[in-house]
């Protein structure tokens, strides 16, 4: 289904990337048999490792490893593992890792060997289409999914909500527009994440969490700015803005020092928060 078909504002009438990635995931899901079931780590509190700031920093950090991406090519880090201890190391609050094959360069396995490498919450990213996908998620020790709401219908998106809280693993639940927040809110979203990104154009503006976060945070138990983030003057914003956590991978990634780069990103070089 297209965006303008779901009543979306900003994606095109010819498919956008993000309706050709979950074509081909729906694709994908129907061909597979489901994952043997194994047995899963003790979850961790992914919801309350965003709301634990440390002192002097503007918010918590949930920093991203992937090889590469659609906007940003590849990514001169393939040790998924050794990038994300660099990141706890360097005081992230969580750890994003894209499963995603094709488009991204990862796999289920990299979130069991960062799961096993670090202490810190992991959230999987992926485009994902159906509870049962929520199960598998759990099941390979994901502490949180991802859920895009821009291009899940209403009754997946509650569906698959459902299926994340009876297997107790956290919702991060995104939108682009205030409109595809405002359904993430009422499918019973707690964790929402306002994506810079257009994933149908793959055009970032920064502004965008910080024009549609005012309106949704006394709303959501958590709030996370997503996306396109490269200064502690940005991360600042987003608090201001209403944002408890930010979401960042590609200015990380892009340096020779990721944990270094995130310690500059949260302003551990001497300024005040
Ligand atoms: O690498 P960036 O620009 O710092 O962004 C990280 C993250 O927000 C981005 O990768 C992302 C946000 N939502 C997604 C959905 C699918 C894939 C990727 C994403």
């Amino acid at each position: 289904m297209s965006g303008a078909q779901r009543g979306g504002t900003s994606s095109p009438a010819a498919p956008g990337t993000l309706d050709i990635i979950m074509a081909r995931k729906r694709r994908e899901l129907a061909e597979r048999p489901r994952l043997a079931p194994r047995p899963r780590p003790e979850p961790r509190d992914f919801t309350g490792a965003l709301l634990r700031r440390a002192a002097g920093r503007p918010v918590t950090v949930i920093a991203e490893v992937k090889r590469k991406s659609p906007s940003g090519g590849a990514f001169p880090h393939s040790d998924v593992v050794a990038v994300a201890r660099a990141y706890e190391a360097a005081g992230a609050s969580a750890i994003s890792v894209l499963t995603d094959g094709p488009d991204f360069g990862g796999a289920l396995e990299d979130l069991v060997a960062v799961r096993a490498a670090v202490s810190i919450p992991v959230l999987r990213k992926d485009f994902l289409v159906a509870a049962r996908e929520v199960e598998e998620s759990a099941l390979w020790g994901a502490d949180a999914i991802l859920l895009i709401a821009d291009a899940l219908e209403d009754g997946e998106l509650r569906e698959m909500l459902a299926t994340a809280h009876q297997v107790k693993v956290a919702a991060l639940v995104e939108a682009h527009t205030e409109a595809h927040a405002e359904r993430a809110l009422a499918a019973g979203a707690r964790l929402v994440g306002i994506n810079n990104r257009d994933l149908a154009t793959l055009k970032t503006d920064v502004g965008t969490a910080l024009r549609v976060m005012p309106k949704l945070r006394s709303r959501s138990q958590v709030l996370v700015a997503e996306s396109g983030l490269k200064s502690l003057a940005e991360l600042r914003a987003a608090r201001d803005a209403g944002a408890d956590a930010v979401l960042v991978g590609e200015s990380l990634l892009r340096d020779a020092d990721p944990g270094r780069a995130l310690r500059r990103l949260m302003g551990e070089d001497g300024g005040s928060p």
